[in-house]
């Protein structure tokens, strides 16, 4: 089967058409096309919307398809709000349900609606599938998703804490109870998802307890451009005493703070190497970072009633030896102690870092979300069929 995989940003779109078996399983050479389209919208750059940017991916798709046809979408959604706790099959009323979540993620689901339209004018007959990064995150106890405000802000307004990145920490808590041994249904532990955007989440039962982005994924860690928690009191400071329209302090909070507010740098390696090379500002900004994240770890030790694993995914997680040695050598109250020569980047493979006698087990696993998307829309078109066919022998 071959199945699309759509990333929608607020300015770029991301694709994979991935083959699969049968049974569902990644086929020897999974990725038989991939890409990005950038600077959607932006002026001067051709693409005036993701419609647009699909023209362009069909494009490229033809030539690589030759004649073959694409069975099934497979769209990540960021918000899926409270109603969508798993993956659902898209029509028309799905489509506007995710509309009326915008205001909710006004960057993320409009383009992803557009995606979906888009696709739906283009191959009519082609299942669609929608996988939200929130759904993982249903699973917390209102202890951990209330915020404490008045109440009519949550029933009125759906004031409160959603969570993202699901699809990823749902795949990296499998393998990493995997990698320990561990049935999924007794592991507690803490996944740490480091990329342009990070959260942490701490997992209990195998299931998501609490997670470090809230309402938005604004909030948390320190992130790329992102600042991550900070009193919401400097928002109305800025926009009463100092001029500053609700608009700009949405953009810098979301875009110009994190590592490139503190040091210039959006990238982590960069931040990396200028703090090597004894910038002080690189330097207070992994600081930050880290010291940040050692205290959700601790945090969330608590919250599972203590971790049996501590796990790094994504860009920085994955690749970062440094950052994790920073993160780990603030641990050691935990009784964590990791292998510096485990701590090094390697193949692409779930594997442990720490030592024999760690209090609790540190693992690296790749992340792979795209990969996620075309199981779970595999498995959705599949079980669809199925009570197609059912209906129609009835
Ligand atoms: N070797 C590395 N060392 C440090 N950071 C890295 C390394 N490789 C990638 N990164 C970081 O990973 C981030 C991107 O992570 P990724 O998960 O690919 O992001 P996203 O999917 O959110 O765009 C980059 O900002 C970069 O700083
Ligand atoms: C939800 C989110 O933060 O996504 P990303 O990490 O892709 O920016
Ligand atoms: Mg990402």
């Amino acid at each position: 089967m071959l199945i699309l995989v759509i990333n929608s940003g607020s300015s770029s779109l991301k694709y994979q058409l991935r083959e699969l078996n049968d049974d569902g399983t990644d086929t020897a050479d999974p990725i038989q096309a991939s890409g990005l389209v950038e600077r959607i919208g932006v002026p001067g750059s051709g693409i005036a919307n993701h419609t647009a940017a699909l023209d362009v991916v069909a494009k490229e798709l033809d030539e690589v398809l030759d004649g073959r046809t694409i069975d099934a979408t497979g769209h990540r959604v960021v918000h899926g709000g409270e109603r969508f706790k798993a993956p659902a099959l898209v029509d028309p009323e799905v489509i506007r349900a995710i509309d009326r979540l915008a205001p909710l993620a006004p960057l993320h689901n409009p383009p992803a609606t557009e995606g979906l339209r888009a696709i739906r004018n283009k191959w009519p007959d082609m299942p669609q599938v929608v996988i939200f990064d929130t759904s993982f995150h249903q699973t917390m106890p209102p202890q951990a998703w209330r915020y404490a405000i008045p109440e009519n802000w949550y029933t009125d307004h759906g004031i409160r804490r959603y969570g993202f990145h699901g699809t990823s920490h749902d795949l990296v808590t499998g393998m990493t109870a995997e990698l320990i041994g561990t049935d999924r249904d007794e592991f507690n532990g803490i996944i740490l998802h480091l990329g342009n955007g990070a959260s942490a989440t701490a997992i209990k039962h195998g299931e998501s307890v609490d997670t470090s982005m809230g309402y938005t994924p604004l909030a948390g860690l320190v992130m790329g451009t992102r600042s991550g928690d900070i009193d919401p009191s400097v928002l109305t400071h800025l926009i009463t005493s100092h001029g500053y329209t609700a608009d700009q302090v949405d953009r810098i909070l979301n875009h110009e703070s994190g590592l490139l507010g503190l040091t210039g740098h959006a990238d982590m390696r960069q931040v990396l190497e200028s703090a090597e090379a004894g910038a002080r500002d690189a330097q207070l900004a992994l600081d930050i970072a880290t010291y940040r994240l050692a205290k959700y770890i601790g945090g969330y030790h608590v919250a599972v009633d203590g971790a049996q694993a501590i796990t790094f995914t994504a860009g920085i997680g994955e690749n970062s030896a440094p950052f994790r040695a920073r993160v780990l050598d603030r641990l050691g109250v935990l009784g964590v102690k990791y292998d510096q020569d485990l701590n090094v980047v390697r193949a692409d493979e779930p594997r442990l870092i720490s030592t024999e006698d760690s209090a609790i087990a540190v693992a690296v696993v790749p992340t792979d979300e795209e990969m996620a998307i075309a199981q779970q829309t595999f498995h959705l078109v599949e079980s669809a069929d199925a009570w197609g066919h059912g209906v129609d022998a009835l």
